[in-house]
């Protein structure tokens, strides 16, 4: 295990009492620019750097010894696999060090949800991480980012948020990182966890917690990717009637090792569908029953016959965060019963 890796953490905080918060920014609509100060759709991300997104909320230094860096600068739909590694890597190294107590992610909002379950999976500490975005760009006259990074900054250096796993809070809201989902393509409000609900609010220059996530994450999570430069390809095919395996049978020519099949209903598979994945599962391709629902859990030997046609069902995570489990699950075996147990326990 690397030597950077911290498994238990306690928050140290600094001589004046408050604690030292590192924002890495990434990108995305908290850092995008409009024409005017009226656009909110029309805008482009990823203009502003990390030491303007600061400076436009002086309220940060009452709450924490806030430092900025600039990871990269990217609109989170151009997202990689790099990217994750290279976050990851920050993150640990940073956690690691005595004199910083949280991290604050600046990241667009479309990937968000993928790149908080990365970093459920893979943060070595249980220091605070918390993401935040914006929908609205930060010239706009109704600008969410600065309201939102000073809700983050105060989660990440809040005692209350050690230990509960890679955390996503905008819009007043905490939401965990495994089971958070983008459910609107505009408004505010946008990041819900359907049904099991929030963990907890922003309120008042704190937060209050109300549920925590059972699921194994960060320091209590197996996988370690502080010696990967890249992951298995996995990859994603939609289920929709009238569907066939085209798009299938090309990425498991291009070398896909997972498919994640985001059937329709409980992970349901069409006659078309259905041998193109079996033959994938003969030639060693790891498949996973997920659902494009966005809600629920998909039941193994449910509508298929998971045991028989060694498959893994993807319990309650959506298509694009099974992709990710799928991909760190087969950085440590290829068995699809074990593979089965981690989609139980993360
Ligand atoms: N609201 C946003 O941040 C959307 C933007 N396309 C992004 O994900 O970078």
């Amino acid at each position: 295990m690397a030597a950077a890796l911290t498994l238990s953490a306690t928050m140290a905080f600094a001589a004046d009492g408050l604690p030292n918060v590192t924002i890495l920014a990434t990108g995305g609509t908290i850092a995008g620019t409009g024409a005017t100060s009226t656009t909110t759709v029309g805008y482009t991300a990823a203009k502003v750097g990390v030491e303007k997104l600061i400076e436009a909320v002086p309220e940060l230094k009452k709450v924490a010894n806030v430092k900025g860096e600039q990871v990269f600068q990217i609109a989170s739909e151009n997202m990689t696999n790099d990217h994750w590694l290279k976050l990851a890597k920050r993150v640990n190294e940073l956690l690691a060090q005595k004199d910083v107590d949280g991290i604050v992610i600046t990241h667009g909002t479309d990937t968000i949800e993928e790149t908080a379950y990365f970093l459920n999976l893979t943060v070595k500490s249980t220091k605070p991480v918390v993401i935040v975005g914006a929908m609205r760009p930060s010239t706009a006259i109704s600008a969410d980012g600065p309201v939102n990074l000073y809700n983050a900054v105060t989660l990440a250096g809040s005692k209350d948020a050690v230990g509960k796993g890679v955390l996503v809070a905008l819009n007043d809201q905490i939401n965990a990182g495994r089971d958070v989902s983008k459910t609107n393509t505009s408004t505010a409000d946008t990041f819900r966890t359907p049904e099991l609900g929030f963990l907890g609010y922003m309120q008042d220059n704190r937060p209050h917690f109300y549920r925590q996530v059972v699921r194994k994450h960060t320091a209590e999570a197996e996988f370690d990717i502080s010696a990967l430069d890249s992951l298995p390809q996995v990859d994603i095919v939609y289920g929709y009637a009238n569907n066939n395996r085209t798009a299938l049978d090309a990425l498991v020519k291009a070398g896909a090792k997972g498919i994640v099949h985001a059937g329709v209903g409980n992970g349901s598979l069409s006659n078309a569908m259905k041998p193109g994945l079996i033959e994938a599962r003969k030639q060693g391709v790891l498949i996973v029953r997920s659902s494009r629902v966005g809600n629920g859990i998909v039941a193994r030997n449910g509508e298929a016959n998971d045991d028989e046609l060694d498959f893994v069902a993807s319990d309650s995570l959506n298509p694009q965060k099974a992709r990710i489990l799928l991909m760190l699950a087969l950085t440590k075996t290829t068995d699809a019963k074990a593979i089965q147990k981690m989609f139980y326990t993360y």
